[in-house]
């Protein structure tokens, strides 16, 4: 139980940043394997405080520290640098063991794969949790090992700051490059740490200015080593002009004194301290112009009154900025320095909400339903299902993933297996979930805000509930200019206005509910359009022919065919301007001004003269796609919906007599014990109102279930009764 909430509290900030996959991928997933016991049980661990005693209220302040205290971070270096041992001293400090693991006695918490505890060396990135200072630290401990590369960049992917850890008598090596590249790769703010200071042939300088040519980084000496190799015995802390000594006596470094560097105690320390923080000022004043404009405004007399805290966020932004690296030093094999580093950590690496990842999106909350109400839960594995707010970009039938270069490496991988077997797999489908399928509007009406004034919120709040509910479709009529709703039924959008009071308290008047009709043509014509127009200077020239022709295969949107007469380098740099036309000409019938289905566009000729917009090829081709359709016989195809009516028997014959007189076509009746279920189909026109009618002629005994079955062709009779109806409308309007 302990285990796996700890696995929760790793991957909970990584959900936040949707990167759970990644996360599960880490070592400690395989703590939960019962053949490991002995890794767990062998070392002393101390609880993580508030696990104990099934003390729920703060096991919910361990689970769900404010995203601001957060910092996921890796430990990263060439082998042998240190970093086993750097995380066994930081797990200690922060309470998460009772006793020192050691590298060479192969009992460290991190390397717990029994070929790492014989090699005394990392092979796979372990993730370990600890709390610091009231910062919430997710660490992973990656191999410094060559053989093991993916392994860093696999972690590097999920971290939002990293610690570079040197060997001090050794600087920066192959492989600390190598790992210092990819984390230039994922931005990855980092610190460096020069371990080993106790070793003989240390050298801060040497180590720092290794930093400097080797890694083309800019450090920012936070500490200077007090001894080194075999004097080292503590730091100073440059932006505090404090001492932190290490009381020999003490074996595992737990006690230490930090005192003021004072002139009467230290004139010599003080003077250098000093010196080293006026040049730390200056170096981050040159990176960052906020912090510049604070020390030349109020402290240019003296750059050394400036404020610790000043200093520190300054350096925080430069870290994250990636413009220098802080650097400090310490030894952790003698259990030096530590607990300045993990200070460092929370205060200068950044943590998740502060990191810019090319997201889609953010997960704020996590929230498992229970009919109205939900509960907030930390994290979730795979198979569950819950809700999540605050989703700005995501709407309805969306498929979220861990990140675009995922997504864009699954799609490829499935793209070759596909072109590998030669046929059309639905690979790619399957990467995303299945989503909704989206049905077409088949009714409509305006809708008015209360005044002009309110058009924005109504925009918005328009937008928001097309987020949530894709089958609801706004547009706006390009001849009133009024905005149009497009939805299922008159219930769904008698709904959407209820809720555009109710959630974002705006009046609105909807308009008479229309049905979303449709056109197209039953023969071929062909048309030719010039348009020469001079604007300016400049001279638009072009000239086109077109023919339209039903198309042999259903289709919502034109297809279009470009005749081989058609210049091809022309078409290369015009074709986008010449297919917007006709989609725009085909979002408007002749008729009705419905939109135009089932139909094939021909472009058999496209003069342009050099110069000539896109805007104006796109309005020529469209005029001409107008003209052409004009000339065409018309069609109008209106929306025919399936019916099953289930009716008592005694009540069939006055349902099958009104749905005559509604132009249904009834194709079956069914026995259903007592009951009889009509099916048929029935034109969407004539069924508006019908749930009244169906009450009073049945006195309350039938349901019925009603949803599009096609767009079919008017018989001609119907046709021009619906013209001179809608004629009649618009010489009102
Ligand atoms: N003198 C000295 N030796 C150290 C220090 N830290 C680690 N070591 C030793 O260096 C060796 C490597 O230490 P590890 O902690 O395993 O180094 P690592 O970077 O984790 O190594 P890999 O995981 O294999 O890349 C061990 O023998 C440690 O005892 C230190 O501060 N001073």
């Amino acid at each position: 139980m302990l285990t796996s909430l700890r696995i929760f509290a790793v991957n909970r900030q990584k959900m936040s940043s949707l990167y759970i996959n990644n996360m599960c991928g880490c070592k400690i997933t395989t703590r939960l394997r019962p053949s490991k016991p002995d890794v767990l049980l062998g070392k002393h661990y101390s609880s993580l405080p508030g696990l104990i005693g099934n003390d729920i209220k703060s096991l919910h302040s361990i689970i769900n520290p404010p995203i601001a205290k957060i910092r996921n971070i890796g430990i990263m270096a060439h082998i042998d640098a240190g970093k086993t041992t750097t995380t066994e001293r930081i797990l200690y400090y922060s309470g998460y063991t009772r006793s020192l693991g050691d590298v060479d006695d192969g009992d460290t918490v991190t390397d717990f794969m029994a070929q790492e505890r014989e090699r005394g060396i990392t092979i796979q990135s372990a993730a370990v949790t600890f709390d610091w200072k009231g910062y919430r630290v997710n660490l992973i401990d990656t191999p410094g090992h060559v053989d093991f590369t993916l392994e860093v960049e696999r972690c590097l992917r999920v971290l939002d700051g990293a610690v570079a850890v040197l060997d001090a008598s050794a600087g920066v090596e192959a492989q600390t490059l190598t790992v210092w590249r990819q984390a230039d790769k994922h931005k990855i703010p980092r610190i460096c740490f020069l371990n080993k200071m106790d070793k003989t042939g240390a050298s801060f300088k040497y180590a720092v200015e290794s930093i400097r040519e080797k890694l083309k980084a800019k450090p920012l000496l936070l500490q200077l080593p007090i001894g080194e190799a075999k004097t080292f015995k503590g730091v100073i802390d440059i932006v505090n002009k404090e001492k932190l000594l290490w009381n020999s006596n003490s074996d595992d470094g737990k006690d230490f004194e930090r005192k003021p560097l004072l002139e009467k105690s230290d004139p010599e320390l003080l003077k250098e301290t000093v010196e080293a923080r006026i040049a730390l000022i200056e170096q981050v004043a040159d990176l960052d112009d906020e912090f510049a404009d604070l020390v030349l405004g109020k402290f240019s007399e003296n750059f050394d009154l400036l404020p610790a805290e000043k200093l520190q966020t300054a350096i925080h932004r430069v870290t994250l900025a990636l413009t220098a690296v802080p650097v400090l030093c310490g030894s952790a094999l003698k259990n030096k320095a530590i607990q300045p580093l993990l200070d460092a950590i929370t205060m200068y690496l950044p943590s998740p909400e502060e990191r810019n990842y090319d997201f889609l999106e953010k997960i704020s909350r996590l929230l498992l339903p229970f009919a109205d109400q939900h509960i907030e839960i930390p994290s979730l594995t795979a198979g569950n299902i819950a809700l999540t707010v605050g989703l700005k970009q995501t709407a309805t039938g969306d498929t979220l993933v861990s990140s675009k270069s995922s997504a864009l490496a699954a799609a490829q991988r499935a793209k070759r297996r596909e072109e590998k077997q030669q046929r059309q797999s639905c690979e790619v489908e399957r990467l995303l979930l299945a989503g909704v399928e989206i049905p077409e509007p088949v009714f409509f009406c305006t809708i008015e805000p209360s005044s002009w004034a309110k058009q924005p919120d109504l925009d918005h709040a328009l937008k928001c509930l097309q987020r949530e509910d894709p089958s609801l479709k706004v547009k706006l009529d390009p001849d009133s200019g009024q905005t149009v709703l497009c939805g299922m039924g008159e219930l769904h959008l008698e709904i959407i206005h209820d809720r555009i009071k109710r959630e974002y308290g705006l009046e609105t008047y909807l308009g008479p509910l229309q049905v979303a009709y449709r056109e197209t043509i039953m023969s071929s014509a062909r048309a030719t359009d010039t348009l020469d127009r001079t604007l300016g200077d400049k001279q638009h020239f072009v000239s086109v022919e077109l023919e339209a022709r039903p198309g042999e295969t259903p289709s919502v949107t034109p297809v279009i065919e470009y005749a081989k007469s058609v210049s091809r380098d022309l078409l290369k740099d015009s074709q986008e301007a010449v297919e917007n036309g006709v989609h725009n000409a085909c979002l408007q019938g002749p008729l009705l001004g419905s939109p135009i289905q089932d139909v094939t566009i021909t472009l058999h000729s496209l003069v342009i003269h050099p110069g000539t917009s896109a805007t104006m090829i796109s309005a020529c081709v469209s005029r001409c796609v107008q003209k052409v359709l004009k000339k065409a016989d018309k069609q109008i195809l209106e929306p025919l919906m399936h019916l099953e009516v289930t009716v008592p028997r005694d009540f069939l014959s006055p349902v099958l007599a009104d749905l005559a007189q509604r132009r249904g076509n009834v194709q079956e009746i069914q026995t259903r014990q007592y009951n009889r279920v009509v099916i048929g189909f029935v034109p969407l026109a004539e069924i508006m109102g019908y749930s009244t009618v169906l009450r009073t002629i049945t006195s309350g005994s039938a349901t019925f279930v009603l949803e599009l079955s096609t767009y079919r062709a008017m018989n001609p009779q119907d046709q021009n009764t619906l013209l001179s109806q809608k004629s009649g409308t618009m010489a009102r309007k």
